[in-house]
């Protein structure tokens, strides 16, 4: 597997006391590269990436050939992460594994875990670390992709670390959608996929779940450096022009963007 340990990919921290690496750093050592990373603070804010420094084959260039480049994808409940993650999908040729979708999936197939991820589903509790995990663990294995997205995971700080553990791996990045609580109920109601939990019920618990548990998970994140946090109010595709100047940052092609070039 592509255990190893994960080097640093830094991205501008939310909180002030981590230190970014200073122009002298920048012109001494030429594995560090400067980006600007859009900001919704500010236009086209100055970051800093290590980007040659960090873990995988996947990012723009070099590093482990056994790792993939792997970026969780955080957000309140209908805060757009399915609909962003198929977009980046596409555009930038990741896998797309959504936990919700897996953990669907084991119910319809009928099992006996299934029946326990649906009662805790319907209740919007977070389902036990070990069975999600096992579950995401199993579809990175069965892809072959070098760049995985991971749409709804980590949950809650125990899902966090039995990732960790049973991975022995870090995500390279942490997208986070912040959007407002109203606009996320008018969105949950408006789903319209028949799902179990898009009921006025269940989503003021998911909400209480969002900032209980997973709101502390994008805080460590946060004290790490790897989090950045992207505004998920306006249209689709505003949203996703944010999205797609971060992946540019990073050193990604764009192949749709490629491809109506004819290139
Ligand atoms: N920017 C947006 N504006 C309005 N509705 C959106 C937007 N992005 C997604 N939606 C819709 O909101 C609902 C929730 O989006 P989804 O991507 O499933 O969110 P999540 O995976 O975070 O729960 C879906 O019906 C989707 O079509
Ligand atoms: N890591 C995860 C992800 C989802 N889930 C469960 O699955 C439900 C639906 O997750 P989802 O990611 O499909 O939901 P959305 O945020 O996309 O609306 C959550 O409310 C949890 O009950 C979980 O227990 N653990
Ligand atoms: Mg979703």
């Amino acid at each position: 597997m592509w255990r190893r340990r994960v080097g640093a990919l830094l991205l501008r921290p939310r909180s002030s006391s981590i230190p970014t690496p200073s122009a002298t750093h920048r012109r001494r050592h030429h594995l560090l590269l400067p980006v600007s990373v859009p900001d919704e603070k500010g236009p086209l804010a100055s970051n800093v990436l290590l980007l040659r420094l960090f873990t995988s084959q996947a990012g723009a260039d070099g590093g482990n050939p056994r790792k993939p480049f792997i970026a969780f994808v955080l957000g309140g409940p209908g805060s757009g992460k399915g609909t962003q993650c198929t977009r980046i999908a596409s555009d930038f040729g990741f896998a797309h594994l959504s936990a919700g979708d897996l953990l669907r999936n084991e119910i319809a197939s009928g099992s006996e875990k299934g029946e326990l991820i649906l009662d805790i589903i319907k209740e919007g509790r977070i389902v036990p670390s070990e069975i999600t995990v096992e579950l995401i663990r199993k579809a990175m294995e069965s892809t072959d992709a070098k760049r995985v997205l991971i749409d709804g995971f980590p949950r809650c700080e125990e899902n966090r670390i039995a990732f960790e553990r049973i991975t022995g791996t870090e995500p390279d990045l942490v997208i986070f959608f912040d959007c407002p609580e109203d606009e996320m109920v008018k969105r949950l109601l408006g789903r319209n996929q028949g799902r179990v939990d898009d009921n006025i019920e269940t989503i003021k618990k998911r909400l209480k779940v969002f900032e209980n548990l997973n709101i502390p998970v994008v805080d460590y994140y946060s004290s790490r450096g790897k989090v950045h946090k992207i505004s998920a109010t306006g249209t689709e595709e505003e949203i996703f022009g944010a999205v797609r100047k971060l992946f540019a940052s990073l050193g990604f092609e764009n192949f749709v963007f490629h491809k109506s070039r004819g290139l």
